[in-house]
């Protein structure tokens, strides 16, 4: 199925038709609010701040990252990147770190990392650098988040690891002396972590390492996101048809400065806000040619009906109306933007089934589960499947929303409290992973 999302393409295969009078657009904007223009900031993207974090750290001199993501999640892994020898300085949105070149310090104590699963697997590969003991660990979620695939590559080449609580899961660890390297294969992966964990250490192995995947692969964008900062750092990677890569051993990143773009997932829950009638809603700090996948849900909404439109500044995202009707939307390259769809799903005339979804159930809760049980609360028949939602668009109603210490929980349905009246977040606070100025920039749309 295409995926690419353009107008007139099969991203959304189905039958969405704009109706006149059935579809919600009109009563989402009963005060013509949707007329408005309302430019909201998101901080920088989540993604390319923890890759070029990680990458700096391992670099010989110092790195400038400028406009990088400073939340919960970034702090677990900077925090872990100087136990591990990396010397760092933030001032504002402004990071400065001096890399460890590739020799790693032993830390005296557990590195612990909160909820934040990428900083989790990509430091696994990272810490197989280094000579000795070491033990990854976090939150109680993050201990049920898997990292096998990872950890059977990575003993396969010879790294001694352990999970003595929870079979492949945290804590995780790791007696080592270096990365051997060699030959990695990966089947039917359920994170695409693991794999740019092992990229971006690579270059640091005492042998090539070559990477072979077979099966389904999810997240795909964020692999070549992987490979965008490696290259900004000074390291290509060989690869054969997106199936293969090649990093050669004895390489080293030369240290930096690095602009990181604007968060595209964060920036989606203002973009459902336009596309639920709120205003046309201008996010700076964005580009068009991202790296980042979830720009898709662009795409996504313009098959939907929404207006989008780019300047050098940035996007604008506006909606009269909602197409209705029938849509089934491969989701397995965009997980992020599912919270952020459902939400909309639940708003818009006709059923919309989410599919290739399933390693939603692995992430910060199991965001299957959740938002069926949470669209439910509002009034909305979601029913969860094997791989995804079947949603019933209606007319949501109030409720409370549990969002199980999920920012993507918190941030997408806070939207819909926008629209309806009395739908209260019970953990406001779980936005600080992140997004933490997210509340006060929903303000400019209240
Ligand atoms: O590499 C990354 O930065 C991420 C990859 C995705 O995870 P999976 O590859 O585990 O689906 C995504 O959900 C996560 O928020 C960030
Ligand atoms: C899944 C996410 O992050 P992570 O895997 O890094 O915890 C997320 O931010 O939605």
């Amino acid at each position: 199925m295409d995926r690419t999302g353009a107008p007139g393409g099969s991203d959304a295969a189905g039958c969405a038709e704009s109706t006149g009078e059935s579809g919600k657009g009109a009563e989402m904007s009963p005060d013509n609010r949707s007329n408005r223009r309302v430019i909201l900031q998101v901080p920088g993207s989540k993604s390319i701040t923890q890759r070029a974090l990680t990458i700096a750290a391992l670099a010989n001199g110092e790195s400038l990252l400028r406009n990088a993501l400073i939340a919960e999640d970034t702090r677990y892994l900077m925090k872990a990147l100087e136990l591990l020898g990396a010397f760092i300085q933030v001032e504002g949105s402004e990071i400065r770190i001096t890399g460890t070149g590739g020799r790693l310090q032993v830390p005296d104590q557990r590195i612990y990392l909160g909820n934040n699963g990428t900083a989790l697997r990509f430091l696994t590969t990272l810490v197989c650098l280094g000579e000795g003991g070491f033990v990854l660990d976090g939150s109680p979620r993050l201990r049920e988040r898997p990292v096998e695939p990872l950890l059977q590559v990575l003993r396969c080449m010879g790294v001694f690891i352990d999970t003595p609580e929870n079979p492949g899961c945290p804590p995780i660890h790791i007696t080592t002396r270096g990365l051997p390297g060699g030959r990695a294969f990966f089947a039917d992966l359920d994170s695409s972590q693991y794999i740019s964990s092992l990229l971006i250490s690579s270059p640091y192995a005492a042998r090539n390492v070559k990477i072979m995947l077979a099966g389904r692969t999810v997240s795909e964008p964020y692999i070549e996101m992987t490979l965008k900062v490696m290259e900004h750092f000074g390291i290509s990677v060989g690869r054969q048809y997106g199936k293969a890569f090649f990093v050669a051993a004895g390489q080293s990143y030369v240290a930096q400065s690095f602009d990181i773009e604007g968060d595209f997932s964060s920036a989606s829950y203002f973009f459902l806000a336009a596309a639920l009638g709120l205003g046309r809603v201008q996010v700076p700090g964005l580009t068009a040619e991202s790296s980042q996948g979830d720009a898709r849900f662009l795409k996504i909404l313009q098959n939907l009906g929404c207006a989008v439109s780019w300047n050098e500044k940035g996007v604008e995202v506006a909606c009269e109306k909602l197409h209705a009707g029938d849509l089934i939307l491969p989701m397995g390259d965009i997980p992020d933007m599912v919270p952020s769809l459902a939400v909309l799903a639940a708003f818009r005339s006709g059923r919309t089934v989410i599919t290739e979804a399933a390693h939603l159930r692995i992430k910060e809760s199991n965001r299957l589960a959740a938002l069926a049980r949470e669209l439910s609360r509002i009034g909305i028949a979601a029913q969860e499947t094997l791989d995804g939602l079947i949603i019933d668009g209606g007319h949501p109603h109030g409720g409370d929303i549990e969002t199980y210490n999920d920012h993507r929980i918190a941030m997408s349905f806070a939207v819909a409290g926008l629209v309806v009246p009395e739908i209260n977040i019970a953990d406001r606070d779980c936005v600080r992973k992140s997004f933490p100025g997210f509340w006060d920039e929903l303000k400019k749309l209240a």
